[in-house]
């Protein structure tokens, strides 16, 4: 739901490229001191969103609001941005980066490397402040393009993928200075395809398929959207259709085949248990190579909400 207080509003944004790809229908709202997940599958259409609310792009429609007013060059001014193509130069040191990320923001000299060092530190990266970015591990270094984004105070945090590149130790590290970030009030929006780091993260999620939003609300309530039924592994693609419908349920291919294997999802109506289902594919003489529950989670809710169009490419 949107509100008067959000510091970002996007409505029934669309933009269309040459190329045919783009966005048609995004409504995104981001309240202040919260985190929103902004998922959705490779070209669903995030990065041109994200741009679009940069003024990086222009959109064909729709309408973008800034801390409660129409979006300006001076409200995108309290924008951190992390960009898709992380844009270090090898040869600057860490602190050089973090601190003119900051005075291009209009910090002054000496409170952008103050920022810079105590970002460093506040990281762990305290001791490398002067090495050359060329020289920090991958990970480091895409550390250190998240202090650029927060260099100099945004209240709005934008971050394209800001886990990629990351072991799960520099994930965590990340995820508590996001919460640390939030809990001063920050805002934050940030595309991911990392579900669990999603869950543990967001208090909203915005998921998009096909260039629209398909649904916005609390993680509690995406989760919810949760189907009833399994992940199924099998070779056997008529064995488990015939078991599914045979006990009412539904099966939608997953995955192309891995080998002779194909992973289905199985809905089933409420009152059939998966004790029921075992039994049937076990009748019908179904291998199966692996059988899970659906869990009600972001990752279920993923698969219910937005991936019908890739079920369809995969079928
Ligand atoms: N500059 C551009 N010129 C032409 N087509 C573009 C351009 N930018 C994006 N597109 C197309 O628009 C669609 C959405 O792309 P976008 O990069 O926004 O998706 P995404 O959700 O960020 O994907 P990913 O998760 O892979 O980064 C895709 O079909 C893409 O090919």
């Amino acid at each position: 739901m949107q509100k008067a207080s959000d510091v970002l509003r996007v409505e029934g944004l669309a933009k269309r490229f040459e190329s045919g790809g783009g966005i048609d229908a995004v409504s995104i709202s981001v309240a202040p001191g919260s985190i929103t997940g902004f998922i959705g599958i490779n070209g669903a259409g995030k990065s041109t969103t994200l741009r679009c609310i940069l003024g990086l792009i222009t959109p064909d429609a729709g309408r973008i609001s800034l801390f409660g007013a129409t979006a300006t060059a001076q409200a995108r001014r309290r924008i951190g941005f992390l960009p898709e193509e992380r844009g270090l130069f090898p040869r600057d040191r860490a602190r050089d980066a973090i601190a003119f990320h900051a005075r291009l923001k209009g910090l002054s000299q000496r409170s952008a490397y103050a920022s810079a060092d105590c970002l460093l530190e506040r990281i762990g990266l305290g001791s490398r402040l002067r090495d050359r970015i060329g020289d920090l591990s991958k990970g480091n270094a895409q550390r250190v393009q998240i202090l650029c984004a927060l260099a100099h105070a945004p209240d709005l945090l934008l971050l394209d993928e800001p886990f990629s590149g990351l072991d799960p130790v520099a994930q965590s590290e990340v995820v508590s200075l996001f919460a640390e970030f939030r809990a001063g009030g920050g805002a934050i929006l940030f595309s991911t395809h990392a579900m669990a780091a999603a869950q543990n993260l967001c208090d909203r999620v915005v998921i998009l398929a096909n260039g629209r939003t398909v649904f916005e609300g609390e993680l509690a309530e995406a989760a919810a959207a949760s189907p009833h039924g399994a992940v199924v592994v099998t070779s056997d693609e008529a064995g488990l259709l015939t078991a599914a419908l045979a006990v009412g349920g539904e099966a939608r291919p997953m995955s192309s085949a891995i080998g002779e294997a194909t992973r289905w999802r199985v809905l089933l109506p409420p009152s059939v248990t998966h004790p029921v289902l075992m039994r049937a594919l076990a009748e019908h003489a179904v291998p199966i190579i692996a059988f899970e529950p659906i869990k009600a989670d972001l990752e279920s809710a993923f698969w219910q909400l937005a991936a019908p169009a890739k079920e369809r490419q995969a079928a």
